[in-house]
């Protein structure tokens, strides 16, 4: 039997001389290892084509070369030589190389009082480059917590005063009716609008690093913040809840400065973009506010 050549048309030339910056793949199912747990992830997977002339990039290539993250712990040296596989296998095509890896890290979260725990899903990419021996990687994480509008909180309390003066003016002030007016409808005649909010962080991590900080700076922007949201919740949990909120009232301008300096103390990270979103109740939109530190756009 005659055995037939199979076209390559990624071999041929290119009718436009032009290079690309980038040619690959993206959302491609992957099984990786993070934090003892295997995560269902996709990843993102490309390279430069430098070599106008040149028709197209082996897809192929990149594809297998992934097969390394099967069954190591995800690290950035682990990125960097799927990298340099890409690299390596289109010498000549391609300087520079790029992996993005898309996941759900779930952790375990307990309550604030009560001995419950619950999962909690954050949405984190770890995005990798190589390009002429410089190796960088990116992260990005989202983080869920609760705001309470600190005007709001203000307009409340003077409510609450003027309930006060309504219900006591011109009376001797007893304990025990002060105490028992606390604890009615009257005592909190107003309460502030809180929302569910949301931290997106993109950093950039120190070089030397041997392991992905995702959890790490995760637990620094929850503690910054001081309001993560809950998971398995009892009343006890509900009420202490209720005091972070009041004792943590933010804008987002207020947010965003406090993960700034937080972040500004993690170990490993040598920049960073943050952006913070209430989803606000007052309203049909949302308040924004972005930080940066030592952040060019890339
Ligand atoms: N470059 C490129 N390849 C594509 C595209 N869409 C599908 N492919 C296919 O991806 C397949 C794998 O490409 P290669 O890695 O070059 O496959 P190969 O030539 O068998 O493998 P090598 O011998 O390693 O080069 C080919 O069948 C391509 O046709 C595209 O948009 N660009």
């Amino acid at each position: 039997m005659n055995a037939l050549t199979l076209p390559d048309i990624a071999a041929q030339a290119s009718r436009q001389a032009l290079p690309l910056e980038w040619v690959g793949m993206c959302g491609i199912a992957l099984p990786i290892f993070f934090d003892g747990q295997r995560l269902s992830a996709k990843a993102d997977a490309g390279v430069s084509l430098d070599d106008g002339g040149a028709r197209g990039i082996h897809m192929s290539r990149l594809y297998l070369a992934l097969e390394m993250l099967e069954q190591e712990h995800l690290t950035p040296a682990l990125m960097r030589r799927v990298l340099q596989r890409f690299l390596d296998t289109h010498e000549g095509l391609s300087n520079s190389a790029h992996l993005n890896i898309h996941a759900d890290l779930l952790l375990k979260r307990p309550a604030l009082i009560s001995p419950l725990s619950g999962w909690k899903n954050y949405p984190v990419s770890i995005e990798a480059r190589l390009k002429n021996a410089m190796f960088h990687v990116e992260l990005k994480i989202e983080i869920p917590y609760s705001s309470t509008c600190p005007c709001s909180a203000a307009l409340s309390r003077q409510l609450i005063q003027q309930q006060f003066v309504d219900d006591f003016a011109n009376k001797s002030l007893q304990h025990a009716e002060v105490l028992a007016w606390l604890g009615s409808t009257k005592g909190i005649v107003a309460t502030p609008h809180s929302q569910r909010s949301n931290a997106h962080l993109k950093l950039r991590l120190d070089d030397y690093l041997d392991d992905l900080p995702l959890i790490a700076l995760i637990n620094d922007a929850e503690a910054a913040l001081g309001t993560a949201v809950q998971t398995a919740v009892k009343r006890a949990d509900e009420q202490a809840f209720a005091l972070a909120n009041g004792q943590n009232l933010m804008f987002c301008e207020d947010a965003v400065r406090r993960l700034n300096l937080a972040l500004k103390r993690s170990p490993g990270i040598n920049a960073f973009h943050l952006k913070v979103v209430h989803a606000e109740s007052l309203h049909a939109h949302d308040a924004v506010a972005e930080s940066r530190w030592n952040w060019e756009a890339a």
